[in-house]
């Protein structure tokens, strides 16, 4: 592991407070109280329309809160745009990917930390690094316009790291692929975080990779937290079992 990329940072934390936010009426998210810290990977999950992406929009900027507040430590920043927030080190990813298509895979990557402010060989090592671990190294030398939609989507990802983030928000960053391919991703993500301290909000509606990749789970029903905790003492509990398991199985 290089020691020009490592990072010493301090423990930091990312927080809603009894956060809300309602779009006509319809109370999208309601009095949530949510928190990631640096170094683990918290999943967010629940039904369909239970206020996932939402409360991820609310933690990154995209959305205003309309009661509650967000907090990076001391740091009030429920005012602050989605732009203020990325220069503060919170940053989310799309769904749909967001590259540079004329741009190769490893250009895209280099310029994401070139952008943060990386010195060329600095970039250039933390670019090989991150090509090697979300597994892009055979498609390195392609241009980000003729790969399929899941590597540009982990090719995202891959510039959202080499902006060494403090807190990162993935919204589903698996999906269309099969389980496997989800668990090989997410676990490459988490270990890349941990060693820079790094802390992930993963939205993610598949209980089995969640599972076995996030560190604690957070659940929302219409809205609301169910339950905050360890995987296995979540998937075990019955209210759990009841709405999110119960509808699908
Ligand atoms: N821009 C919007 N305008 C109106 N209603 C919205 C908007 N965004 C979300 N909603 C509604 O808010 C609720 C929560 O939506 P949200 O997308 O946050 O849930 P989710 O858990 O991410 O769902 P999914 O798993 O289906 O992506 C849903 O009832 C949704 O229809």
């Amino acid at each position: 592991m290089s020691t020009v990329t490592q990072l010493s940072r301090r423990p930091s934390v990312l927080r809603m407070a009894d956060g809300g936010i309602h779009f006509d009426g319809v109370k999208a998210v309601d009095g949530v109280s949510i928190e990631v810290r640096s170094g683990e990977v918290l999943g967010l999950i629940g039904p369909n329309g239970s206020g996932k992406t939402s409360t991820l929009n609310l933690l990154s900027g995209m959305l205003r809160a309309t009661s509650g507040s967000i907090w990076l430590d001391d740091e009030n920043l429920t005012r602050h745009s989605m732009r203020q927030r990325a220069r503060k080190g919170v940053v989310r990813t799309f769904q749909s990917g967001r590259v540079f298509g004329r741009l190769t895979v490893r250009e895209n990557v280099e310029a994401a930390a070139l952008g943060a402010g990386m010195r060329r060989g600095a970039a250039r090592e933390l670019t090989e690094e991150i090509l090697e671990e979300l597994q892009l190294e055979g498609v390195a030398e392609d241009r980000a316009e003729q790969l399929t939609a899941g590597r540009v989507r982990t090719t995202a990802i891959a510039r959202a790291l080499a902006a060494r983030p403090r807190f990162l928000l993935l919204d589903e960053p698996a999906a269309g692929q099969n389980e496997t391919e989800a668990v090989e991703l997410i676990t490459a993500i988490r270990g890349f975080a941990q060693r820079r301290a790094c802390g992930v909000l993963l939205v993610e509606h598949d209980m089995s990779v969640v599972m076995g990749t996030c560190d604690r789970l957070h659940v929302l029903d219409s809205g609301r937290t169910v339950i905050e905790g360890e995987p296995a003492a979540v998937r075990s509990d019955p209210q759990v079992i009841e709405i999110y398991f119960g509808k699908r199985h």
